[in-house]
């Protein structure tokens, strides 16, 4: 396991430019299988969940290369693999294969996924989903077996029990070659489903709606790319820098960001008092002087991404007065805050309400990223405190973080990851 280690208290400047968006490219990979040519995907974050993905790829005979941003995957040559164990595994959007070879060859074994430990994460709606496209489930010692009739999957129409990003992807990718018209109501609207569904749509699929809460998608026999697909920002890396240049910035330009996929996230930064510069593609972020407290909730898109209520943590404990943030997705996502408190935060948790209040300064300490977003709440953290911060778990950190130190040192923060057998190495 490796660990980051922040020399705190020098002020962030310059530039930094956000990569593609994670939970794009981890849904993207696994449709890539659907086609019956090679696929190029263009604006590939390097973060270890790509890597995985490869390696899940590799054992079902299909050859993937990564080149700068540019990730070719060549799946004419699949088999079709039980995946029960191993790499699936290692991140969340493994179950993605469910839906994909579902898709693909009307079966499907894949274990069931990792992931960020982030409170329960319940899979039911996406078996909802198969089932009303008439595949059979079943659980099997901890990997999903799913299977499709022998006529193949047929259309349904779907109501999801709540808003869910993976189920209302997994049965896009179940549906999208299924006979007939799937519909699916109450669907997540997050800006990677239209991604997802902009990808496979140039393939030849017919997807109507996305974006919308209700998605129509008439069965087709055949995808294949003609072009390469460029991955849309990372709409969580880009907050993350954000709220770390307001809270630990003295001018920092963010490049390459779709603002709009941001509203919630920056009407909030305003509401504390952030000065924002907004240009096509990208925000400048100016030193903060006072900071209003606020109140925050998270909720599906277009609300407050629970992917961000952390990062932004340290930002707010620089407001006077008490603020509160109530994560109505994941109300046990608080991994951060016993490390906040070990490096001198004023956090208390109620009834799944944090409760946060003013620090004047916040001390060096070691701790832990027990999951993504806690790790990039730490990192800001450690950039605001005086002394050194050691962050271990840190590939909770490089799971979703494109090029997280030399991004970091680019804006001047001195930064480095350690291997835990002493050579010390960047990434
Ligand atoms: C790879 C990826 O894109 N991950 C994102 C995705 O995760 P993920 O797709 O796993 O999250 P969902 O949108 O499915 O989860 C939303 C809520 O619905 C619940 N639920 C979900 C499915 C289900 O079958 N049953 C059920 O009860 C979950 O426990 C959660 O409370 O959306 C989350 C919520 O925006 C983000 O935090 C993750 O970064
Ligand atoms: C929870 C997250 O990721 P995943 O769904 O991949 O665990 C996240 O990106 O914040």
């Amino acid at each position: 396991m490796k660990k980051m280690r922040i020399m705190g208290g020098k002020p962030l400047s310059g530039e930094v430019t956000i990569g593609g968006a994670k939970n794009s490219t981890v849904a993207l990979i696994p449709a890539a299988i659907l086609a019956d040519t090679p696929v190029t995907l263009d604006g590939v974050p390097d973060i270890k969940d790509v890597h995985n993905l490869m390696s899940i790829l590799k054992s079902m005979q299909v050859s993937s290369k990564f080149e700068g941003d540019v990730l070719t995957i060549d799946p004419t040559h699949i088999l079709p693999t039980p995946l029960p164990n191993g790499r699936i595994k290692s991140l969340r959007a493994s179950y993605y294969f469910m839906g994909a070879l579902l898709g693909k060859f009307g079966e499907a074994i894949v274990g069931l996924p990792g992931g960020d430990d982030i409170g329960p994460r319940p899979i039911d709606q996406h078996i909802k989903g198969f089932e009303a496209l008439g595949a059979q489930v079943t659980n099997e010692h901890g990997a999903m077996y799913i299977k499709a009739p022998d006529e193949g999957l047929h259309g349904a129409r779907i109501f999801l029990d709540m808003v869910s990003v993976g189920a209302t992807i997994n049965v896009i990718l179940a549906a999208v070659k299924a006979k007939g018209k799937t519909i699916i109501e109450n669907a997540a609207k997050e800006p990677e489903i239209i991604d997802l569904a902009t990808f496979l749509n140039n393939m030849g699929a017919n997807i109507r709606g996305v974006g919308t809460d209700t998605i129509r998608i008439e069965g087709v026999d055949h995808l294949a790319a003609h072009n390469s697909h460029t991955i849309i920002p990372d709409r969580i890396e880009a907050g993350t820098y954000l709220a770390m240049a307001a809270a630990a910035g003295d001018g920092v330009l963010v490049k390459n960001i779709i603002v709009e996929h941001l509203d919630a996230f920056l009407a909030k930064m305003e509401e504390m008092g952030v000065q924002l510069d907004y240009y096509e593609d990208s925000i400048f972020v100016h030193p903060t002087k006072s900071l209003k407290m606020v109140q925050i909730k998270t909720a599906p898109y277009p609300g407050f991404a629970t992917d961000l209520q952390q990062p932004i943590t340290p930002l707010m404990l620089k407001a006077k007065g008490e603020g509160l943030i109530v994560d109505t997705i994941y109300p046990k996502r608080v991994k951060h805050v016993p490390e906040l408190i070990r490096m001198g935060a004023d956090i208390t948790i109620e009834n799944d309400v944090i409760i946060l209040h003013h620090a004047d300064q916040l001390s060096g300490a070691e701790v832990s990223a027990d999951e993504i977003r806690a790790g990039a709440c730490l990192m800001t953290a450690g950039l605001m405190a005086k002394g050194v911060t050691t962050i271990y778990n840190v590939d909770n950190i490089l799971r979703g973080y494109d090029r997280v130190v030399s991004k970091l040192r680019g804006l001047g923060a001195q930064v480095e990851i350690i291997d835990d057998v002493k050579s010390a190495s960047a990434s």
